[in-house]
């Protein structure tokens, strides 16, 4: 199998939401297709990648270093004996001449062709991504749903508690049991009214929601919200602070006894590592929340994997950010314990197949080949549309 042609575009996922850091008026993602010589049904098979969210398109770094790195590269040197994609090896090529450190735009870049040659290889193979990835990864029986929570309740112009009420209670009518909403952005007594709000809707149950912070808070901010919302039972408190604020992170888990989710914005296995090392995150209780995406790709996650697996960490743990079909097949693989869902934003590249059921909070995976683009009408045209 050869690449014989990759594209790059940039979709915009713009939206009039808000967190507590960022408004995504502006908010865009790369987009790659990765033709292969490998021709199924008269067609050569192409493989489909996009950065996830919350990080703008990385066309630069894809144009200038990734992507031709990739194409200039001996094709028998991405391969493995079997003559499969060697995923680690095509990790290596994007990766050459380039300083370790300073992880963010680059990780952006890499992460999306991984995703696309993680979604060519298992199409090549003929199989959903989710068992492809079970069985050179895992233990070959991957799990055959994973619990996914809602993620919305942003900040928006004119939004008001029945609107963000009647937002969570969609969430539920679509068969999801947790749901989490946006908190930092206003001052504490209206946030409290908006999580009041928000159990009202939960039956009164705080230990369905989840509420993120978005990075905005300093530590005395961290620490008096803390004690705020510890009675709640909270689903979890997440991204407190600066997400390379570790000694922040891990004061609050000494004072905050609920459990804590962070990692969406931490790139790299050293930055993970380090989070594990300093951040004072407990293994029974709270949740990293790297999202492959955006980090790198699978390769460097299943480095992250076993960074935490040396560290006594269950995969268990993990509920990666994003909201996309990849991860999800990675969670069902590698037995996660879930993924982030968007029913309502961050269209047209997030959430899973159009016919995907959420029931109890779980959703099934198909048996569509590769990542399942095709079973996404909406995106898959405007991924068409990148080589057509
Ligand atoms: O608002 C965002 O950038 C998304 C986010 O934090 C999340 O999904 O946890
Ligand atoms: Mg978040």
């Amino acid at each position: 199998m050869k690449i014989t042609n990759v594209y790059e575009g940039v979709v915009p996922i713009s939206s009039s939401i808000r967190n507590a850091w960022i408004d995504f008026s502006s908010m865009d993602c790369s987009i790659v297709a990765i033709e292969s010589d490998v021709i199924r049904d008269g067609k050569p098979v192409v493989g489909y990648g996009f950065n996830s969210n919350g990080r703008y398109s990385a066309g630069e770094i894809l144009r200038r270093r990734v992507l031709p790195r990739l194409l200039e590269a001996e094709p028998g040197s991405l391969l493995d004996e079997r003559g499969g994609l060697d995923h680690a090896k095509a990790w290596d090529v994007m990766m050459t001449n380039e300083k370790p450190g300073g992880h963010g735009e680059r990780s952006v870049a890499v992460g999306v062709v991984d995703m696309a040659l993680f979604d060519l290889a298992s199409k090549i193979e003929g199989k959903p991504l989710y068992r492809y990835l079970s069985e050179r990864y895992g233990d070959g029986q991957p799990d055959d749903s994973v619990f996914v929570y809602a993620a919305g309740g942003y900040y928006a112009p004119g939004k008001t508690l029945t609107d963000l009420q009647d937002e969570m209670r969609g969430f539920l009518e679509l068969g999801y049991d947790v749901v989490k909403m946006k908190i930092g952005g206003a001052d504490l007594a209206e946030d409290l009214r908006r999580i009041e709000a928000v159990i009202d809707v939960l039956d009164g149950d705080g230990s369905r929601l989840a509420v993120d912070v978005n990075g905005r808070f300093d530590l005395n901010t961290a620490l008096e919200y803390g004690r705020a919302i510890e009675p709640y039972g909270l689903f979890w408190y997440e991204e407190i602070g600066d997400p390379l604020d570790y000694h922040l992170n891990a004061t609050v888990a000494e004072h905050y006894t609920g459990s804590i989710a962070t990692g969406e914005n931490l790139f790299s296995l050293q930055d993970a590592r380090n989070l594990i090392r300093y951040g004072g995150l407990r293994p029974d209780r709270d949740t990293i929340q790297v999202d492959p995406a955006l980090s790198y790709g699978l390769v460097e996650y299943l480095r992250i994997q076993d960074m935490l697996r040396q560290h006594g960490w269950s995969s268990r743990r993990c509920i990666p950010h994003g909201g996309h079909q990849f991860s999800l097949h990675i969670a069902a693989a590698l037995k996660l314990g879930g993924n982030e869902s968007y029913p309502g934003e961050f269209q047209p590249t997030g959430g899973f197949a159009d016919d995907a059921v959420v029931e109890k909070s779980r959703v099934g995976l198909t048996d569509t080949p590769g990542i399942g683009f095709e079973s996404k009408a909406a995106f898959y045209k405007v991924l068409r549309a990148l080589h057509s």
